[in-house]
């Protein structure tokens, strides 16, 4: 027997899919997600415990629409529905599900009726979050309705002989006051057992590595920040010395950064590193380019190009046929890698990579999110200040600049940047804030005076923010002292620059990066 249980997650197009695995995870339960058209045996395979069918933008009764798999309510596997994935089931089920006209999207007030499973214990009225504009209007036969709102009489629906339930909220969000504890009840019923660790999923992924990689090489594109070092230090419990590390200085990196990677890295993990100044070629093929995306394509197709002269250079060891990445979630959700996701932006690592990429990538930490990766790290024994270095995009200071990216520029940039980090440092704010762009706008000018003078400088913008997981993310108060030493600072002693803005936008609508 296996030592933790698994939870599937049926993915009918869900924008939070992940998060629900995340949020079984928290409960210590393994979890992945698998695509609603996965047929039942593939997923009987993977031995699950209990399945969860998401949320989706579909209406149940439309044409076309995904259905729960054939034959899945047979198995006898505890299953949990989630808006959509609860409309699916009750219709499946021969309940009705019906456009009502009453749509509730956000903080909705939630009565429980009798004494369901799910919520058990819980207070009686509750704050969930809602987004829908179907209904079950009637509930399939043998299922108690156990919490009703008062648009949405059906809101949860239960049959714990069956082990089936089903709730119209989003228990996954952070919005739903009791979200976390009726998942909890959910998996509890199933009697799935808290016994998974993320040294757990660290063992796994080293298995999973090891089979992949077999006798070959590897070669982990190493950026110095955290996603990275932990995957290489999956990789290297893997593979051992058959992996070569390879740092690029693109010529993006922030002040000071290359010579403190190469230091600290190779200090706290002995892993062999190879650094490959590139900055020319980086440059070179970024002239005259604004377009956000444009930029992107042409830094991750570089990245590569940088790869495959290192594979070549380190032959007389050995062919690296694989490429590791440290490469997360919400990476592969923003460059429209989910089930039927938006591209929001190609990060370089996912949508930036070149079609005719010859590596196989290797990706150990592709279904995580951030804070779980950093768990990973100190359960592989990484030195806290890599465990919990702010995040730093791989395309760096060339999506900080808004407009062409020149090395004056990055000059520039590169000082307000060590200015801004070192006061927030300084204030203790290190751990509060999730990172801080310094986003320089090149093409922006103003009127300034300094020393009695007309300036006509560049305004630079603080993107101080806070997050879980940069999924989401709020602007951060710094406190209004550290701002203003900050923009002191700056027009003091970055000349080109005479103003400082602080943006102000959560996310969404905003991103956190610029471009
Ligand atoms: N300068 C670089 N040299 C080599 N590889 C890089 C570089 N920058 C980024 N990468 C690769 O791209 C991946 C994605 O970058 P990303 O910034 O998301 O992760 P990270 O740098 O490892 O962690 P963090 O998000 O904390 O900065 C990295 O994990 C790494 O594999
Ligand atoms: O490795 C990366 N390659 C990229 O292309 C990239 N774009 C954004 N980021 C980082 O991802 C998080 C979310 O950023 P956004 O809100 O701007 O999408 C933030 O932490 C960003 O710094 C990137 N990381
Ligand atoms: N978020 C969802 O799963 C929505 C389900 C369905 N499309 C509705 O609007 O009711
Ligand atoms: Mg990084």
């Amino acid at each position: 027997m296996s030592e933790f249980d698994t939870v599937l997650v049926v993915d009918f197009g869900a924008q939070y899919a992940q998060l629900i695995a995340r949020r079984v995870r928290e409960c210590h339960v393994y979890s992945e997600i698998v695509p609603s058209t996965m047929p039942v045996p593939e997923m009987l395979a993977k031995n699950p415990k209990a399945i969860i069918l998401s949320g989706g933008p579909s209406s149940v009764y439309a044409e076309g629409a995904p259905a729960v798999p054939v034959g899945l309510f047979a198995t006898g596997v505890p299953t949990f529905g989630i808006c959509y994935g609860f409309q699916a089931m009750a219709q499946a089920l021969g309940g009705i599900v019906d456009k009502t006209g009453a749509a509730e999207f956000g903080g909705t007030s939630l009565e429980v009726l009798g004494d369901g499973v799910l919520f058990a214990g819980l207070p009686a009225v509750q704050s969930v979050w809602m987004s829908h504009g179907d209904s079950v209007v009637g509930a399939p036969e043998g299922f108690a309705v156990t919490a009703s709102t008062e648009a949405t009489p059906v809101a949860a629906i239960e049959n714990p002989a069956r082990g089936l339930y089903g709730v119209q909220f989003h228990p996954e969000v952070l919005h739903s006051d009791h979200g976390q504890a009726v998942l909890q009840r959910f998996l509890d019923a199933a009697g799935c057992r808290p016994s998974w660790t993320m040294l757990n999923i660290v063992e796994e992924a080293v298995e999973a590595v090891r089979r992949q990689v077999g006798d070959g090489r590897a070669i982990c594109a190493l950026s110095g920040g955290v996603d990275s070092a932990v995957a290489a230090a999956i990789v290297q419990k893997a593979i051992g010395d058959r992996l070569t590390c390879v740092f690029v200085d693109h010529g993006l990196l922030r002040k000071g950064e290359a010579e403190q990677v190469e230091r600290d890295f190779v200090a706290a993990t002995g892993v062999k590193l190879r650094v490959v100044d590139a900055s020319e070629r980086f440059l070179k093929a970024l002239a005259g380019v604004v377009d956000p995306e444009e930029k992107r394509k042409i830094i991750g197709r570089e990245f590569i190009r940088v790869f495959e002269d290192e594979q070549r250079a380190i032959v007389a060891d050995g062919p690296a046929d694989f490429l590791v990445q440290g490469t997360l979630y919400p990476d592969v959700v923003e460059s429209g890698g989910g089930t039927g996701t938006a591209n929001i932006k190609s990060h370089h690592n996912v949508g930036g990579l070149p079609d005719d990429l010859r590596f196989q990538l290797v990706e150990p930490l592709r279904a995580l999110f951030k804070d779980e990766v950093r768990r990973a790290g100190e359960q592989l024994g990484l030195p806290p200040a890599m465990v919990w270095r702010q995040p730093f995009p791989g395309p760096g200071l060339g999506i900080r600049i808004i407009g062409e990216v020149t090395a004056e520029r990055l000059d520039v940039l590169r000082e307000a940047d060590a200015i801004a980090r070192e006061e927030l440092s300084r204030a203790g704010l290190d751990r509060d804030i999730w990172q801080c762009p310094v986003v320089l706008l090149a093409d922006v000018r103003s009127v300034g005076v300094q020393g009695d003078g007309r300036t006509y400088g560049h305004p630079v913008v603080l993107r101080p923010v806070t997050s879980e997981d940069a999924m989401t993310a709020d602007w951060a108060r710094v406190p209004y002292d550290v701002l203003s030493r900050i923009s002191t600072r700056i027009t003091n002693e970055v000349r080109e620059i005479n103003r400082v803005v602080v943006d102000v936008t959560s996310k969404p609508p905003g991103t956190i990066e610029w471009e």
